[in-house]
């Protein structure tokens, strides 16, 4: 594990009642990333970004956020937890007031801007505001905390769309502007399309895929053909995922040379198509790979 990572995991183990939710995790996100962790319910995702944002500690293995360990850092890395806990008798403006008083690295701008993706009512406490203003207003006290990494564990839940259009712009140019690395988690994968740069996927609490989107895309393909046996392998090419009508097989592959096998016709596969594949195949695949 190098220190150059803005976020990283080896050997990561987090035991809850004697059970894994996370097995083995190891990966890297590099500084400048927007990176989507995925994972079908109770992958681990959540567990994942509490022991990155130091609110619980590994049972086995290590976390580095910039270079320590977040149980070190004080403040710890900014985190949006599913629960966005605000005291409801505060306005919006109070709660950033309380934000700007308790970090001393405030960005007052950058939280000002999440404000404004959603044209709040001017002067309503927390408490009287719908479930997509409170949310908005936890991230604009998250994202108001310079931190350098910012861990959002599904922000963009209760958002309508515009707002969610508004918000992924302003983390993109945030993290274009600056010194920021983001995390989020998500179900819907349009949330993902045209942020992320790079990709973890988790499956039963072990990482299913991670890297750079590019790389990912370019590591895959769609292949179709004929065979009389479920393809473990197609000359070299990994399967990762698939499915068959009569004879016909089409089959998600992580590739492992140029030419797919004689009489198999290759396509690129999308992002979503690659992401999928890997969720059903961690069902009933995983041990193949
Ligand atoms: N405090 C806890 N005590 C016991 N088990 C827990 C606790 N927190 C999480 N778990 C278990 O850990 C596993 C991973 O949970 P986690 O919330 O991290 O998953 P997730 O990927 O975020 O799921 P979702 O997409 O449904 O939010 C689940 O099986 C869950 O039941």
């Amino acid at each position: 594990m190098t220190g150059e990572a803005a976020v990283a995991a080896e050997g990561l183990v987090k035991t809850r009642r004697g059970r894994r939710v996370l097995d083995g995790c190891t990966f890297e996100i590099p500084a400048g990333a927007v990176c989507g962790v995925l994972g079908r319910n109770g992958a681990g995702k959540t567990t994942l970004l509490r022991v990155l944002a130091g609110l619980t500690a590994p049972t086995e293995g290590r976390v580095l956020v910039r270079g320590e360990s977040p149980l070190a850092r004080t403040p710890g890395p900014a985190h949006l937890g599913q629960d966005k806990p605000l005291p409801g008798g505060l306005t919006a403006e109070e709660v950033l007031r309380t934000g700007r008083a308790l970090n001393p690295d405030w960005d007052e701008a950058t939280a000002r801007r999440v404000l404004a993706a959603g044209d709040l009512p001017e002067g309503v406490r927390v408490g009287r505001m719908s479930g997509g203003q409170r949310s908005l207003v936890a991230l604009a006290l998250t994202l108001g905390r310079r931190t350098g990494v910012a861990l959002l564990d599904e922000p963009f839940a209760d958002l309508d769309p515009l707002v969610r259009h508004r918000v992924s712009g302003l983390l993109m140019a945030e993290v274009a502007d600056g010194d920021l690395t983001v995390l989020v988690s998500t179900h819907v994968f349009a949330d993902l399309a045209g942020l992320c740069d790079h990709l973890l996927l988790l499956a039963r609490g072990r990482v299913a895929l991670a890297g750079a989107v590019a790389d990912i895309e370019a590591d895959h393909l769609r292949m179709v053909g004929v065979a009389d046996d479920d393809p473990g392998h197609l000359d070299g090419h990994t399967v990762v995922s698939d499915s068959r009508t009569g004879r016909q097989v089409s089959a998600l592959v992580k590739t492992d040379g140029p030419a797919p096998p004689q009489g198999w016709s290759a396509q690129p596969a999308s992002l979503e198509e690659i992401t999928l594949a890997y969720l059903a195949g961690a069902g009933n695949k995983g041990e193949r790979r």
